[in-house]
C-alpha cells in the first residue's frame, strides 16, 4: 500500500486538506479529528451525521462504525440514490432527520457518496442552523476529482440544475480510491469527462498525458488513477484559491461544457444522462461553437472527441433524448453564468486555455446542437 498524499486548498480560515490514498475510510478519525480540532471543535464534541445513499451503505457503515469506535456520537441518514434525489424535498427530509437528532452547531455532516450526496448533504450543512461543519468522503471518480472540492453545494430546481445552492467549504476531503472498486463502470467513465475537462481548460500537458494513458485509466490502474485524481484536485484547488465565489470569471472555466450539459440533463429528465456524460457532449458542443466562431481550428475539437471516445464517453446527443430546439436555449438562460438573460459560454482558445465569452448569436448556439 502506498502512502497518502495531500493537496492543500488555501482559503484563509476556510483552508483545508484533500487526503488521497488507499484503505483510508476504515481509519477516518485519524484524518477527521485533527480537521475538527484545527477549526476549534475539540475532541470532546465529536458528534456527526453520516449522509449517504443506499448504494454506498457499505462504505458509510465502515465510516460510521469506525467513528463510533473512536468515541464519536454518530448517526446515519440514508437517501435514495441518483440525481433525482438532489432536490428540495430530499433536503427537507434531511432537515427533519437533523431536527429529530437534535443536531447542534458542533455536529459535523459527513457526506459519504458521489456528487449527488456531496452536493445535497453540503447544501443541508450550509443551511441547517446557518451552517454546520462539513466533511467530504467521495466514493465516485467524479466526486474524487471535482464535486468534493471547492465548496459548491446545492440542489436542482425542476427547471434547471444546481439553481439553489451555496458556497460551503468542507473541513477536509478524504479520498479513498478503494471505494471505486464497487463503482459501476458507467459511473466511473462519467468521472473521466471532468478529468478530460481539466486538460482542455488548464493544462495541455495533462491533456497529452491523458492521451497517453486513457486505456490505463479505463482499467483503473492504480498509478495512473492516482495521478489523474491528484492532478485534477491540484488544478481545481488552484482555480478555487483564486476565485472562490466565481466573481472574477476565472472559476467559470470549470464550467466548460456545462452550459449545454446542464440543459441536456434538465430537459432529458434528471438522471437520464449522467452528469459526466452530459459534460462530455457539452464540451464537444462548446468546442464546435468556438470553431464556428473562428476561435479554434477543427483539429482541437477532433482531439477532444478522440480522447472522450477512448474513455468510452458519448460525444453526440443520443437519438432518444428530446433535448434539441429553442426550449434548450430557454433552459440555458437559467444558467448561473447568464447576465441580464444573455448567455455566456466558456470557450477554448487553445489546448489548456479557455475564455468566458458573451454576445454569441443564439442561432450559432442552436446550429451547434443540430450538428451534435
Ligand atoms: N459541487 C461541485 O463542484 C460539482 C462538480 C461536479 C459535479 N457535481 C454534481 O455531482 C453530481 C454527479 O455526481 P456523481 O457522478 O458522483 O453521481 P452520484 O452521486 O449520483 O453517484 C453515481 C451513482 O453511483 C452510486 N455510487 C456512488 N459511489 C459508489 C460506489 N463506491 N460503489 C457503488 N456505487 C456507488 C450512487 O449511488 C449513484 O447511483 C451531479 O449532481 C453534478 O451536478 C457537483
Ligand atoms: O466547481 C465549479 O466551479 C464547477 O463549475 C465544477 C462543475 O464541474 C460542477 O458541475 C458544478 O456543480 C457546476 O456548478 P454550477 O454552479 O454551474 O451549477
Ligand atoms: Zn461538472
Amino acid at each position: 500500500m502506498s502512502a497518502s498524499e495531500i493537496v492543500h486548498v488555501s482559503l484563509g480560515e476556510r483552508s483545508y486538506d484533500i487526503v488521497l490514498g488507499q484503505d483510508l475510510i476504515a481509519n477516518a478519525a485519524a484524518a477527521i479529528n485533527p480537521w475538527l480540532a484545527e477549526k476549534g471543535l475539540g475532541k470532546g464534541t465529536a458528534r456527526g451525521v453520516v449522509i449517504a445513499d443506499r448504494n454506498v451503505s457499505g462504505h458509510a457503515r465502515v465510516v460510521a462504525n469506525h467513528l463510533q469506535a473512536a468515541g464519536w456520537d454518530i448517526s446515519v441518514a440514508e437517501v435514495d440514490p441518483g440525481e433525482a434525489s438532489k432536490n428540495l424535498g430530499m433536503a427537507s427530509r434531511l432537515y427533519d432527520a437533523l431536527v429529530q437528532l437534535k443536531t447542534d452547531r458542533k455536529t459535523a455532516i459527513i457526506a459519504v457518496g458521489g456528487g449527488v450526496i456531496g452536493d445535497l448533504a453540503g447544501f443541508v450543512a450550509a443551511t441547517f442552523n446557518r451552517g454546520l461543519p462539513f466533511i467530504q468522503i467521495p466514493t465516485t471518480l467524479l466526486a474524487d476529482v471535482d464535486s468534493s472540492v471547492g465548496g459548491k453545494v446545492g440542489i436542482n430546481h425542476p427547471s434547471a440544475k444546481n439553481l439553489i445552492g451555496a458556497f460551503h467549504q468542507p473541513f477536509g476531503v478524504l479520498i479513498d480510491t478503494d471505494c471505486l472498486k464497487t463503482l459501476p463502470r458507467r459511473e466511473y467513465r462519467s468521472g473521466l469527462a471532468e478529468v478530460v475537462k481539466y486538460g482542455v481548460i488548464l493544462d495541455a500537458d495533462f491533456f497529452g498525458w491523458l492521451e497517453q494513458n486513457a486505456e490505463a485509466l479505463l482499467e483503473q490502474q492504480p498509478g495512473p488513477l492516482r495521478h489523474a485524481i491528484a492532478r485534477s484536485c491540484q488544478l481545481k484547488a488552484m482555480v478555487v484559491e483564486q476565485d472562490e465565489f466565481e466573481r472574477t470569471g476565472l472559476r467559470a472555466a470549470l464550467n466548460y461544457g456545462h452550459t449545454y450539459a446542464h440543459a441536456f440533463e434538465a430537459l432529458a429528465g434528471y438522471g437520464e444522462l449522467l452528469h459526466g456524460e452530459a459534460v462530455s457532449i457539452g464540451m464537444v458542443c462548446a468546442s464546435r461553437l468556438a470553431e464556428r466562431l473562428g476561435r479554434i481550428p477543427a483539429e482541437m475539437t477532433a482531439r477532444q472527441i478522440e480522447l472522450l471516445k477512448r474513455c468510452e464517453l458519448p460525444v453526440a446527443i443520443p437519438e432518444n433524448l428530446k433535448v434539441r430546439g429553442p426550449e434548450l436555449v430557454e433552459c440555458m438562460r437559467l444558467d448561473k453564468k447568464s447576465v441580464a438573460g444573455k448567455l455566456r459560454f466558456v470557450l477554448p482558445t487553445k489546448l489548456g486555455h479557455v475564455e468566458l465569452v458573451e454576445g454569441i448569436d443564439e442561432a450559432e448556439v442552436l446550429a451547434v446542437i443540430e450538428a451534435c
